[in-house]
């Protein structure tokens, strides 16, 4: 696992939209999985200025959605669909088709999760994996004791998540559904990239634990250190908790020119 210290937000969205940049230069309709929540926010700004600017070339690529909340109506305008529709491929300028992602909305969900790794197989599988990481050290909605092998299936959210997701729904935590659809730990593993980014002190323990702790169920974000090819990007208060923090900072400083993201 490659730790990679930023000074800041937006200096981490700065580095992950060039990596992703860069892959697109190598895959033009590389297959690009998408996270919702806040820190992600700032490499979509940043992918964008870039398209805008003609340095970076996204018109084939494709994108496919981590997870979804279960039993909101279609077109809701917090459902993770709506929210990447809104935050990635509209100032991306790409067009629905080049999307896929979990139907929340479905009758049988047992189905729309099978559908959905049908999806992801059919689509050659995902290139690069963008992840944010809960406070609890979820990921996708993966939350603690997720087996580490899991495929994508419908889960149920803890209280500290619903609690930290209510600012998207008015700030009423009733309103935050209490099931998702989420990418399993075991289908996230299979990216070929995966790039988990944090911001933030309330962060900052579950970056230790995803990085210096034991691989174990209960920080599902431990699992990419079973990745060959996982990068985390912090800024300084979300790497304020790291044992290591100076063996990253001096690997980074050092790392091959040739060497991606
Ligand atoms: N399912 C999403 C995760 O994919 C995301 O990583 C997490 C953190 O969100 P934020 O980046 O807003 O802290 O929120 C939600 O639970």
């Amino acid at each position: 696992m490659e730790v990679v210290i930023v000074q800041d937000a937006k200096a981490g969205g700065e580095l992950v939209a060039q990596g992703i940049a860069d892959l697109l230069r190598r895959r033009p309709d590389a297959l690009l999985g998408v996270a919702t929540g806040s820190t992600p926010l700032p490499v979509y700004r940043a992918l964008a200025a870039r398209v805008r600017a003609g340095t970076a070339d996204v018109s084939r690529a494709r994108i496919a959605q981590l997870d979804e909340y279960v039993g909101l109506p279609a077109g809701h305008p917090e459902s993770y669909r709506s929210v990447v529709m809104r935050t990635v491929l509209k100032p991306l300028g790409l067009s629905p088709e080049s999307f896929i992602g979990p139907d929340g909305s479905a009758e049988d969900v047992r189905a729309a999760c099978e559908a959905y790794e049908t999806a992801l197989t059919a689509a050659g599988g995902v290139d690069l994996q963008l992840l944010g990481i809960g406070t609890d050290g979820h990921i996708g909605f993966n939350e603690p004791c997720s087996s580490l092998a899991s495929r994508t299936r419908i889960k149920t959210l803890t209280e500290q998540t619903r609690a930290d997701n209510a600012r998207f729904f008015d700030g009423d935590i009733e309103q935050v559904p209490q099931h998702v659809i989420t990418q399993g730990i075991g289908t996230i593993l299979e990216a070929r990239h995966l790039v988990l980014l944090a911001t933030g002190e309330g962060k900052a323990e579950a970056v230790a634990a995803t990085a210096e702790g034991p691989v174990a169920a209960v920080c599902p974000a431990s699992a990419l250190q079973l990745h060959p090819h996982a990068t985390v990007v912090v800024d300084e208060a979300a790497a304020s908790k790291l044992k290591l923090a100076g063996y990253f900072r001096h690997a980074y400083a050092h790392k091959p020119a040739w060497q991606d993201l």
